[in-house]
């Protein structure tokens, strides 16, 4: 894992914006989610990837005012076509249909590493910091998922542990890292829309994101008795977190279950939308911008739709990047610099 600075920005992001700002991001912009006060804006990227100057600004603006108000934006027309979406969702499909074994055989092992496969109820995503805290909530409700963790093929200090290329796997490796390329260049796509909101150089984040240290995780959440959810009140798919890096671009299956907190406290269904990628700020860039940024909670839970005695598997695909700090003048600052790898690692430390 590459460990990079915080850079501190001294940048006034927080000025109140011209009327003329508020008209054009109605112009960029539906809602996809718009209860409770919680508004995810649902924007059109191919806007800003092949618009005029006028409609990139406007859309940089859209995606930057998702991130500040409510945390979370989705996005259609980001420029990966959908049959790779597609594909990518088999090959997970087929990854975890392999024996329990053989998955264990390309096991997780160390937050450093951050690679490899979690039987279900081995990592416990809470918002606590603690390890003992949350090896309480681990005990009382495990998380009813399972996951596989790709990161960068090229790092020079630990390698994917890869399943053997053969059978429905074959070719697995190959498709996996196609995609890992492409969110890649979507999630500089997103660092760059983020710098033209702030006024900033568009690629004033580039020299943080080059290196491409992001976490391809595919998730699986089995299929369930309905009646757990019922038994356990605290049973949910996946607990109740905030995302630890940059941005995380999260792909979700028709099956719904993602819910995210509102301002007033309540979680809203950000229900799955066909040919959009929902994208959610982390901490460390909550924490860079000094908190103007927001990293919202949320967590996986029942699907929405509650008949029948079982409930379908629900998959996901996140990416998830680390990056480096945004404040005013230095008393505003609310946070010591920290590497973002040494920060990961204090993170993921906890959770598993
Ligand atoms: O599976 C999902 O929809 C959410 C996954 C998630 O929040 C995460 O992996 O951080
Ligand atoms: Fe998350």
């Amino acid at each position: 894992m590459d460990a990079r600075f915080v850079v501190p920005l001294l940048l006034p992001i927080d000025k109140p914006r011209p009327r003329a700002y508020h008209a054009s991001l109605a112009m960029a912009t539906d809602a996809a989610v718009s209860k409770d006060g919680l508004v995810i804006p649902l924007i059109d990227f191919a806007k800003f990837l092949h618009g005029s100057p006028d409609e990139r600004a406007a859309t940089a603006r859209a995606v930057l005012d998702g991130f500040q108000t409510a945390g979370f934006i989705y996005l259609r027309n980001y420029a990966i076509p959908a049959d790779v979406v597609r594909n990518t969702f088999g090959r997970s499909a087929d990854f975890f249909q392999l024996p329990l074994d053989a998955k264990l055989a390309v096991g997780w092992t160390t937050p450093e590493a951050n690679r490899g496969y979690s039987s279900p109820g081995r990592e416990k995503v809470s918002t606590l910091l603690d390890s003992a805290d949350i090896e309480k909530v681990r005990a009382a409700a495990p998380d009813l998922k399972e996951s596989f963790e790709i990161g960068r093929e090229s790092d020079p200090h630990f390698a994917n542990p890869w399943p053997a290329d053969e059978g429905r796997l074959n070719g697995f490796r190959a498709d996996m890292l196609d995609f890992h390329d492409m969110c890649q260049a979507l999630h500089k796509h997103v660092m760059r829309a983020i710098a033209l909101g702030m006024g900033l150089d568009e690629g004033f984040f580039e020299p943080f994101v080059d290196v491409g240290d992001n976490t391809l995780r595919l998730l699986h959440y089995p299929a369930v008795k309905a009646d757990v959810f019922k038994v356990n009140p605290g049973q949910v798919r996946a607990g109740e977190h905030s995302d630890y890096g940059s941005v995380t671009l999260l792909f979700q299956d028709s099956r719904g279950g993602l819910q995210v907190k509102s301002p007033t406290g309540q979680f809203v269904d950000a229900t799955p939308i066909e040919g959009t990628v929902v994208i959610n700020a982390g901490d460390l860039l909550a924490r860079w911008s000094n908190d103007t940024i927001k990293s919202t909670i949320h967590r996986v839970v029942e699907p929405p739709r509650k008949e029948g005695v079982e409930y379908p598997a629900r998959y996901s695909i996140a990416l998830i990047e680390t990056l480096p700090g945004t404040y005013a003048s230095p008393k505003d600052k609310k946070y010591e610099g920290i590497k973002s790898g040494d920060y990961l690692v204090q993170r993921l430390t906890a959770t598993y």
